[in-house]
């Protein structure tokens, strides 16, 4: 049994394994520019952000039915469960799909269909953050909160996310205040390419409560300090990392010295069927190769539930901690 898990730090578009874009491929008449999904993985090296986006928008195309959203979803939830996930907070980015003149409405609908039932076929509790497209412009952000009006009631919180150097939180200071106004949660992407600066940014500007990657803080002991004494999580992707080339290799990740500063650390999959794996085998990753003892694990574990937005269910996360304290590492 693999241990409990909450996931933080997941695009569903990300999780569009290459079996599966070529069924959705043929199901609605897309042709895609690669011959077979052996054409395709081979062209998962990348060399930065912004070559592993150009794919992922590329590959979107085959996602244009609410069943095609439903299936997607459905396959992440059962890998997830698979290796342990217990709770996952979804990021979903409408702006890819409407761009392509597929609705909201049908991105949402579908996506629930799935999501409205994974406790009981996956046994995996669910929420949905709605990202806005940071090398979009603002007005663009707030038209699609604006639309997403109708769906809030199965949205949680906003986050940012795309190409991030160039496009400072600050970009997105009134969408923010909008989404807060509404009651909606916010996360943003900060210092996964961009500066450290970004991250403050989006604390002080943007007002979140957690920050995705943050792996750059380390570049500013003041900021550690901060994040440390304000306890705000940040959601790391190790593998993602590597494959991104935030880092150089999986050894030389800053995880364990983050651990060691005292920051509210957690451990996510970003874009698993591009980066080489869920949930799960980031954990198995650095495992393996940051020599993390189990109790580090079990600090990962439950930090991430710690960090996941369950408030109005303290119930549920107390019971995901006790199953996270009982756990046998065999
Ligand atoms: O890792 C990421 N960073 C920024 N934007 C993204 N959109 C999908 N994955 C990512
Ligand atoms: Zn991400």
């Amino acid at each position: 049994m693999p241990l409990p898990k909450a996931e933080l730090h997941l695009h569903i578009e990300g999780t569009l394994e290459p079996e599966l874009a070529f069924e959705l491929a043929a199901r609605n008449g897309v042709k895609l520019p690669y011959a077979d999904t052996g054409e395709l993985r081979a062209a998962y090296a990348f060399q930065d952000l912004q070559s592993f986006l150009n794919l992922y928008y590329e590959l979107m195309a085959v996602l244009r039915t609410e069943r095609d959203f439903e299936d997607l979803a459905n396959a992440y939830l059962a890998r997830a469960a698979a290796q342990g996930v217990r709770h996952a907070e979804i990021f979903f980015d409408p702006q890819a799909h409407t761009a392509r003149g597929v609705d909201l409405g049908t991105v949402v609908e579908g996506l629930w269909r799935a999501l409205g039932h994974s406790e009981q076929n996956h046994g995996v509790s669910t929420q949905l953050i709605m990202c806005f497209l940071r090398d979009e412009s603002a007005e663009s952000a707030m038209e699609t909160l604006e639309a997403a009006r109708p769906y809030l009631d199965r949205i949680t919180g906003v986050g940012l996310d795309s190409a991030e150097v160039g496009h400072p939180p600050v970009k997105f200071r009134e969408v923010y205040e909008a989404a807060a106004a509404l009651g909606l949660r916010r996360v943003a992407h900060a210092g996964e390419e961009g500066p450290p600066e970004y991250i403050t940014e989006a604390l002080d500007v943007l007002g979140v409560e957690r920050v995705d990657h943050g792996l750059r803080c380390m570049e500013d002991p003041a900021l550690v300090e901060r994040l440390v004494r304000e306890r705000i999580p940040l959601t790391l992707c190790p593998l993602s990392n590597v494959r991104l080339r935030a880092v150089d290799t999986l050894e030389a990740h800053p995880l364990p010295a983050m651990l060691d500063a005292g920051l509210l650390c957690t451990v996510n999959s970003d874009d698993p069927a591009y980066f080489g794996g869920y949930a799960g085998d980031n954990f198995d990753a650095v495992r393996a190769s940051l020599g993390l003892g189990e109790e580090r694990l079990r600090e990962l574990a439950r930090n991430s539930f710690l960090a996941s937005f369950l408030e109005h269910d303290e119930e549920r996360r107390a019971r995901y901690l006790a199953e996270v304290d009982a756990y046998a590492f065999s």
